[in-house]
């Protein structure tokens, strides 16, 4: 129990009507789930509204209300609690409720269009290593200390990220990974926290859909750093051409990384194979098994942010050496028949372009790559022809196929993508709705030495079409066609 007050330190009132030494059980943003002396906060989404609930969680046993309208008709014995904006005040509350837990051990957020799971995991992985209790927030998992809870969003409501914070802070966990989507600083998921620091890691097209403009997308992901307090480090990559943006009006210490100018971190890729490459970093050099340059920038953020956080940076890099490649991120497999594999999380266009690059890189002769891929329904139409002309550009094959078409018709997403494949890549290009037989037909069509590239689930064990999630996952699926 908590009293009503102290939940509310920090937030930011308009006016109170009734009792707030109360005590309250929990806090709660969805009426499903209130109960006896629970505070009910009522935010505005965008399918419905929390205010259309209040008397939905008054029937539950709701003891007091936080909303930006009080009900014209209130409850005798009930706290209202009126704010400008509710979704602010749930994760202030959140973070009061939890006893503010990320100022009990060290959060890092980190932020970008791609790279942020790879990232925060490789983070994850190198500090338990170097012998400490970390956590990871993260899009395939959250760890408190090697204990996993199941991810269901990449940055989870304020509740649950408090709420994995505290349980952290018990386990002795000192310091947090977390990614921080664009999606979760709009939403103010993240308000209320205490950043350790906070890393920026590029921004290139996703989610326009959701922010409306590419300008409002990076804007929101500033907001970070803009929260940042004096004694975090920003660290951005410069050879973004937003990264400077990032910090512009942050108070934290600034720090930039680069491979190409100059930086306070800096790396350059001195040779490349499948197996992995070999980095100059802080002009010492290091053999990664992690694959492309994009991975040499992400090597090259996680050294500079364990060097900030105080690890010993000969230590660092001897561990980093031995980091293995994040699931789905990049995962090879090479058949008995020597069709070489891989399965990647690229869902933008950036991201698919950086693999089909760093692919042809790697090619020793005249291989084919052959690309299976699709594009997520109910997100970002406009990425779909680019991702398309991408796709049809980079290989010599292309197949279009379904990946979580939620609630649109695959045929249809997978011809807004063969929409951006120009006329003389047309006759690349196959359309295989079923994701499985798309990837059977891949391996089918290859031959000796050619490589797979399965793009845009990664680690994902299924597939979603009208809210139904069914078993699938492309790494399983593709061993078990070419093993056959
Ligand atoms: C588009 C989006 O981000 N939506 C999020 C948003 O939902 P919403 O605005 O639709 O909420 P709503 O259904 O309108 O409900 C409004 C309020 O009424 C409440 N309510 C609703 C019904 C009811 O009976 N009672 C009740 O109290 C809800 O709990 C909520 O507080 O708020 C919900 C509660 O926090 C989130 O679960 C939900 O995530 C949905 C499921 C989602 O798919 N989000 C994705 C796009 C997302 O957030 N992705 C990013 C990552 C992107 C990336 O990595 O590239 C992420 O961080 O995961
Ligand atoms: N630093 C990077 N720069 C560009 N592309 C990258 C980088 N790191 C990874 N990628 C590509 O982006 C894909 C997604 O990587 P990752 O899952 O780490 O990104 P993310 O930011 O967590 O994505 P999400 O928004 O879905 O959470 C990878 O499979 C790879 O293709
Ligand atoms: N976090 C991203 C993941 C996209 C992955 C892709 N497989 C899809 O389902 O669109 C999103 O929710 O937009
Ligand atoms: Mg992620």
């Amino acid at each position: 129990m908590k009293v009503l007050r102290d939940i509310l330190y920090g937030v930011s009132l308009d006016a109170v009507s009734g009792d707030t030494a109360v005590e309250i059980a929990e806090v709660q943003f969805d009426s499903r789930r209130v109960g006896d002396q629970d505070v009910f906060v009522a935010v505005r989404g965008l399918v419905s509204d929390g205010h259309d609930f209040i008397g939905k969680a008054l029937e539950l046993g709701a003891r007091a209300i936080v909303c930006e309208e009080v009900p014209e008709q209130t409850v005798e014995g009930v706290t209202y609690v009126q704010v400008k904006h509710s979704a602010t005040a749930l994760s202030v509350m959140a973070a009061n409720f939890y006893d503010n837990p990320s100022k009990n051990l060290k959060l890092v957020g980190v932020t970008g269009t791609n790279g942020k799971t790879t990232t925060t995991t490789l983070l994850h992985e190198l500090f338990h290593s170097a012998g400490y209790s970390v956590g990871l927030i993260s899009t395939i998992k959250v760890l408190v200390g090697t204990k996993e809870y199941p991810a269901t969003h990449t940055t989870p409501d304020p509740l649950s990220i408090n709420k994995y914070l505290s349980m952290m802070c018990g386990a002795g966990v000192e310091f947090c990974f977390m990614e921080v989507s664009s999606h979760g600083i709009d939403q103010k998921r993240i308000e209320g926290l205490h950043f350790a620091g906070a890393v920026f890691t590029n921004l290139t097209h996703d989610h326009l859909d959701y922010h409306g403009s590419f300008a409002a997308y990076r804007d929101t992901k500033k907001r970070l750093f803009d929260q940042l307090p004096k004694t975090a480090f920003a660290l951005v990559n410069t050879d973004d051409k937003n990264g400077l943006v990032m910090m512009q009006n942050t108070r934290a210490r600034k720090l930039t990384y680069a491979l190409k100018g100059y930086a306070d971190y800096r790396a350059q890729v001195l040779e490349s194979q499948f197996n992995g490459q070999l980095i100059k970093l802080d002009d010492n050099e290091l053999w990664s098994k992690l694959i492309g340059q994009f991975n040499a920038y992400n090597l090259l953020a996680i050294y500079a942010v364990a060097d900030q956080l105080g690890l010993d940076k000969i230590e660092t890099l001897r561990l980093i050496s031995e980091l293995e490649t994040v699931d789905g991120r990049f995962q090879y497999f090479i058949s008995p028949q020597k069709i070489q594999a891989i399965v990647d999380y690229a869902h933008t266009p950036d991201a698919l372009k950086n693999v089909l690059v760093t692919i042809s890189a790697l090619r020793t002769g005249n291989e084919n790559v052959i690309t299976v891929v699709g594009c997520g329904g109910d997100r970002d139409q406009s990425k779909r022809p680019v991702m398309g002309h991408i796709a049809s550009e980079f290989s010599d094959k292309v197949i279009f196929t379904s990946d979580n078409p939620r609630s649109e018709p695959p045929r249809s997403i997978m011809d807004q993508m063969e929409a951006g494949v120009e006329i003389q890549n047309k006759k690349k290009v196959l359309m295989i709705e079923d994701r499985r037989e798309a990837i059977k037909t891949a391996c089918s069509l290859a031959q000796d030495g050619d490589i797979v590239l399965v793009a845009g689930k990664g680690h994902e064990t299924y597939q979603e079409v009208q809210g139904v999630r069914t078993e699938f996952d492309d790494y399983k699926e593709i061993i078990q066609i070419l093993s056959n």
